[in-house]
């Protein structure tokens, strides 16, 4: 199962070969209704009497509520599911005869002018379903719409106000009974109403959703920003859409899940030595930024590497050795803790012996160390390159474009570029022209406005369309960190993470992160599997942390710890 992403045009066209491939109309719906119901169900299943309402709008969307609606009653007798109509429904709805056959509660918003039903029917409200507006809807929302929601606001703060009025109070805290929120769930279909898919924009009415279920792929708006804070937790539901549906086949936007990152990651072979599993080198470190290598390298050593070899300056390697006990040093010459000239030759004796690099996290910006980098890229190019511009280093060696030299180039092992090593780049006019094929980089938004010169609000506000027509440009593979992390290729491929964890966000994880991928790489996976692999376990070890420390006390160790849970909820023995 690959989970793709869409916008709203792409859907729509997936949505009619479906019907054309002999899937209804009505039958998606009753198929998305089904899904909706089952993750409602399961939020209501410790209540003996629960309550239902579902805001139901007039498009597909509250076709969806009212599938939904009948299915929670059908399944759960007990259940008081009752409907709210944002408009009469068409004429020929087939779901509103049944409703009232079976004598389910409904009210109409004209009906209600001030809305005070609806307020009531929210506060006495167990869970509220948000079927108002899926994928059709324009903003801005229209008066009607917008007043429907609002009263939905008031309603769920009348409930959170009588939940605290029922409360009571311990003086010591670590007893104290109270739960924060009002106890009501929210569970948006396809999205909250006011979202728009294509661009994660959101209506200032929009609920904040508990979760989400949505149908055949993810759209865009619900990974994007703001949007993606009021999405919740997300559903993909696929509806039985056959694979020759190629409309969906041919989208090359995928949401990345563990099933497929288990399958990516190499096999572990009983007959084995550190050899095995490929070795690292790290180039990292300088003595303003130490423990940056610390983690790189512990972080490498948790993805089952055989070996990690941190190159550093000497100074650098003195202060970590004794808190990085596995891992071997090569001992760069320096000039006051920062790698000097003559480092290249060092690392060129060593790097033979390696199955994959990691430069850049915590090396500094220094010129020396500039100069390095680029002497070290340089090494590998395989095309000559126009004449160097701008960067100011009188005694940089020439360009290397005999023939001599290019058959030379396949001495670099798979590379990672991160942290300062990518502020270096950024620093050189045309830099990609440095890179040698399928590197990966791996730049945060302020990193990767650095190397676009846009600024960050540009790059976040189209994460997408940026990380895709970048990678393309420098013929290369970017990992733009953020919230639903993306991992795009040269060729197309353009990966989405799942994960939207405020736990990452804290100095040093982006060193674990490079750590990670690097030791992936090492042990021979393809650079775009590892930095989609790499991505997603540090992700999710984010989450285990987060589980056990509460996201706020997540540092960057904690990350590292909880690699082997993530590790292990992969791949059981
Ligand atoms: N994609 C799928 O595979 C499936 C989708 N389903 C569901 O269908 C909706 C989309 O349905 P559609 O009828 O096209 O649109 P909506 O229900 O989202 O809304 C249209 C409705 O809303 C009115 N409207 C639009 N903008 C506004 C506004 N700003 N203010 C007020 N009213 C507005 C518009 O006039 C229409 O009346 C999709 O999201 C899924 O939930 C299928 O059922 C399953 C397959
Ligand atoms: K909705």
């Amino acid at each position: 199962m690959v989970i793709k992403i869409t916008n709203t045009e792409e859907m729509r066209a997936i949505e009619a070969a479906a019907d054309e491939a002999g899937i209804s109309y009505q039958t998606m719906m009753e198929r998305a209704g089904q899904a909706a119901a089952e993750r409602a169900l399961q939020l209501i299943e410790h209540l003996s009497d629960p309550r239902v309402t579902v805001l139901i709008g007039p498009g597909n969307n509250g076709g969806d509520g009212l599938v939904t609606g009948l299915l929670i009653k059908q399944a759960n007798e007990a259940a008081d599911v009752r409907f709210y109509l944002l408009t009469e429904r068409p004429e020929d709805d087939p779901y509103i005869p049944v409703i009232h056959e079976v004598g389910l509660f409904t009210a109409l918003a004209s009906d209600d002018g001030d809305k005070r039903v609806l307020r009531n029917m929210v506060a006495s409200s167990d869970l509220v379903i948000d079927a108002l507006f899926g994928i059709g809807i324009r903003l801005p929302l229209r008066d009607e719409a917008a007043k429907v929601l609002r009263a939905v606001r008031r309603g769920l703060l009348d409930r959170e106000k009588e939940h605290k009025e029922a409360e009571t109070w311990s003086i010591n805290p670590a007893q104290a009974p109270s739960e924060a929120g009002s106890g009501v769930k929210i569970l948006a279909i396809d999205g909250p109403s006011g979202l728009d898919f294509d661009t994660g924009q959101i209506d200032t009415t929009a609920l904040t959703a508990d979760e989400t279920v949505t149908f055949i792929a993810a759209k865009y708006g619900q990974l994007l920003f703001p949007g993606a804070q009021s999405v919740g937790q997300l559903t993909v539901a696929n509806l039985g859409i056959p694979d020759k549906v190629k409309e969906l086949k041919s989208i090359e936007a995928t949401l990345l899940d563990a099933a497929t990152v288990a399958d990516l990651l190499p096999a572990r072979n009983q007959d084995s030595n550190k050899g095995t599993f490929g070795k690292a080198m790290i180039v990292a470190g300088s003595v303003n930024y130490v423990g940056a290598a610390n983690l790189a390298a512990r972080s490498a050593y948790r993805s089952g590497v055989g070996l990690v070899s941190v190159a550093s300056a000497r100074p650098v390697a003195g202060m970590l050795a004794a808190a990085t006990p596995e891992a071997t040093w090569v001992l760069l010459p320096h000039d006051m803790g920062v790698v000097s000239d003559g480092a290249t030759d060092m690392f060129f004796e060593e790097i033979g012996k390696y199955s994959a690099l990691l430069i850049g996290p915590g090396m500094g910006q220094e010129d020396t160390t500039q100069r390095f980098l680029f002497q070290v890229l340089d090494h590998n190019r395989k095309q000559a390159v126009p004449k160097r511009r701008g960067l100011g280093f009188a005694n940089l060696p020439p360009a290397n474009d005999t023939e001599d030299d290019k058959a030379e180039a396949s001495e670099l092992p798979p590379l990672v570029i991160d942290a300062d090593g990518l502020n270096m780049l950024s620093k050189e006019d045309e830099w990609w022209k440095h890179l040698p094929e399928n590197t990966i980089l791996t730049p945060h938004p302020g990193e990767m406005a650095r190397l676009t010169g846009l600024s960050i609000e540009e790059v976040q506000k189209d994460r997408f369309g940026i990380v895709s027509e970048k990678a393309k440009e420098w013929n290369t593979i970017i990992l733009l960190k953020g919230a639903h992390t993306l991992i795009a290729e040269p060729k197309g491929r353009v990966t989405a993470l799942p994960f939207k964890n405020d736990a990452l966000a804290t100095a040093g994880t982006g060193d674990v992160l490079a750590g990670l991928i690097v030791g992936l790489l090492a042990q021979g996976m393809a650079p775009y599997d590892a930095a989609c692999a790499g991505a997603y376990l540090h992700a999710f070890a984010g989450e285990f942390a987060a589980q056990a420390l509460g996201p706020r006390s997540v540092i960057a160790s904690d990350v590292i710890d909880a690699l082997s849970s993530a590790f292990k909820a992969l791949t059981p023995a």
